[in-house]
């Protein structure tokens, strides 16, 4: 490893010993550039991997609601502005209980580099609350989503910084936190926030976004093996936004979803969850009734259900993690490797352990795509829904899906060549990292050191 690289990393380590999945996610990104360091010695005279770890801006504030009996509570709500060398800020916000700055943050880093390759002029910023969404009612939602509003809209704005959704956050919460911005501002500047409701400056297919991207990515990689995406069995994780997009999807293309999973365990359906709109449909509901149980898929549908388990152990084509961080582990690897799984695609946001995640990579008949390039089709038309509220204009379903999928083919391209030209083979994961950083290391080299 290039030693200028070393030593960041080891000064993030040292820094920051108390954010695991932040100090994870430099380690795994910048150990892929050692050969863009060593082509670029001016980059480690301006110190910008030293600079490009450091948020520009993170802020906490107090987020005090009144639930339906009464009483008070107090959360804590972040916003990290990590990197606007290329556009505003741009990042979900994520409402779970375990929320804290590593979480943030290692989202947030995650952000530069992915929104950074959906080509589009999008920094990266993240933000959240340990507010726990489970078991609250309409009422108390939306009393937090204010206050969390008031505290922030001051340091937000379609020029400075758009928030959107993540784990916990969705039409709902953006519905109840764009009203209060708007009630607070006096001015209907919707591109302070997307995924919107379509009724007020939501674009078409935002909600499929993540999930369709991810499909469309999947089958870059097949067509680049010489394969199809038709008939492929696909083992998924979670039943939320994103996998429900990845489901309706594979219902189109003809793939077959087998599995599912929540906090209670996994669900396998041989016949595939993507095998009718009733079933795609079932994850909205399931999601919508806050109970958090992916059991309640397997008594509807009568399929089995393995309490407290995890699904990479089943025989699948491809592997999705898409429901949360660190999902993966070096176990449940080595039952991917050995199950002679060929597709290991990333989905949610590092949903593998560093160990894990090089284990796979150094499979020989192993496909391996990160999530920062797999997943960035839902900030990439978030996007979409920025430049359709600058130009005041809706376009439609057809065309937000035709640009979606133009970015997921040039995302992977992009990747595969940057792998290529630094005599990485077809390594999609380094690809990603390095055409993702290239962008923003010329735009911090060109505006000046800070
Ligand atoms: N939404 C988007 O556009 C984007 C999302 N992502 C990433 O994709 C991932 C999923 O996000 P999204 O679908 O939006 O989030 P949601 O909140 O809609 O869904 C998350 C899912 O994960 C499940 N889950 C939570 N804890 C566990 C657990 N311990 N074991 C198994 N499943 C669990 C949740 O179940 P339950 O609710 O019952 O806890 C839920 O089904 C995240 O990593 C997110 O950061 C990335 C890019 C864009
Ligand atoms: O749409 C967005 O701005 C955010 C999406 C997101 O949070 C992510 O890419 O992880």
């Amino acid at each position: 490893m290039n030693a200028y690289v070393e030593r960041v990393i080891e000064s993030v380590r040292q820094k920051h010993g108390n954010e695991p999945e932040f100090v994870q996610t430099v380690e795994e990104v910048l150990s892929s550039l050692s050969p863009v360091i060593d082509k670029h010695p001016e980059y480690e005279k301006a110190d910008l991997l030293g600079r490009i770890v450091e948020p520009e801006r993170m802020f906490t504030f107090r987020v005090v609601w009144m639930d339906d009996n009464g009483a008070y509570h107090t959360n804590i709500g972040y916003r990290c502005q990590f990197n606007g060398a290329i556009g505003p800020y741009k990042g979900g916000l994520r409402f779970q209980k375990n929320v804290y700055p590593g979480i943030i943050k290692f989202l947030g880093f995650e952000q530069i580099f992915k929104n950074s390759l959906t080509g589009l002029p999008i920094g990266g910023g993240k933000g959240g609350s340990d507010f726990d969404p489970a078991g609250k009612s309409d009422a108390e939602i939306m009393r937090f989503c204010q206050s969390f509003m008031t505290a922030l809209y001051r340091y937000i704005g379609p020029d400075i910084d758009v928030p959107a959704g993540d784990m916990g956050v969705g039409g709902r919460e953006i519905g109840y936190l764009f009203g209060q911005y708007r009630r607070l501002k006096g001015t209907f500047e919707n591109g302070v926030l997307t995924g919107k409701g379509f009724s007020y400056g939501g674009s078409l297919t935002r909600p499929e976004a993540t999930g369709y991207g991810a499909m469309y990515y999947l089958q870059e990689v097949l067509k680049h093996e010489g394969e199809e995406i038709q008939g492929k069995t696909i083992a998924c994780a979670g039943f939320g936004n994103v996998t429900w997009g990845i489901c309706k999807k594979a219902l189109h293309l003809g793939a077959k979803v087998v599995t599912l999973s929540g906090p209670d365990g996994y669900i396998y359906d041989e016949e595939g969850v993507s095998s009718s709109e009733e079933k795609v449909n079932y994850l909205l509901e399931m999601r919508a009734s806050g109970r958090n149980r992916v059991q309640d898929y397997a008594d509807k549908f009568g399929v089995p259900f393995f309490p407290g388990e995890k699904p990479w152990g089943v025989k699948a084509d491809v592997i999705m993690p898409s429901a949360m961080q660190n999902d993966v582990n070096m176990e449940s690897a080595q039952k991917i490797v050995a199950n002679g799984v060929k597709y290991y695609i990333e989905v949610a946001n590092m949903p593998t352990t560093n160990d894990a995640l090089y284990y796979l990579m150094s499979q020989k008949n192993m496909v391996v795509a990160p999530s920062k390039a797999v997943n960035a089709g839902g900030v990439g038309v978030s996007a979409l829904e920025m430049s359709q509220n600058s130009e005041r204009l809706v376009w439609t379903a057809e065309e937000v899906d035709a640009q979606l999928h133009k970015m997921m083919v040039n995302i992977h391209k992009v990747s595969a060549e940057a792998a290529e030209e630094y005599g990485l083979g077809y390594n999609l994961v380094a690809g990603a990292n390095i055409a993702g950083f290239q962008k923003v290391a010329n735009a911090m080299m060109e505006q000046g050191i800070f």
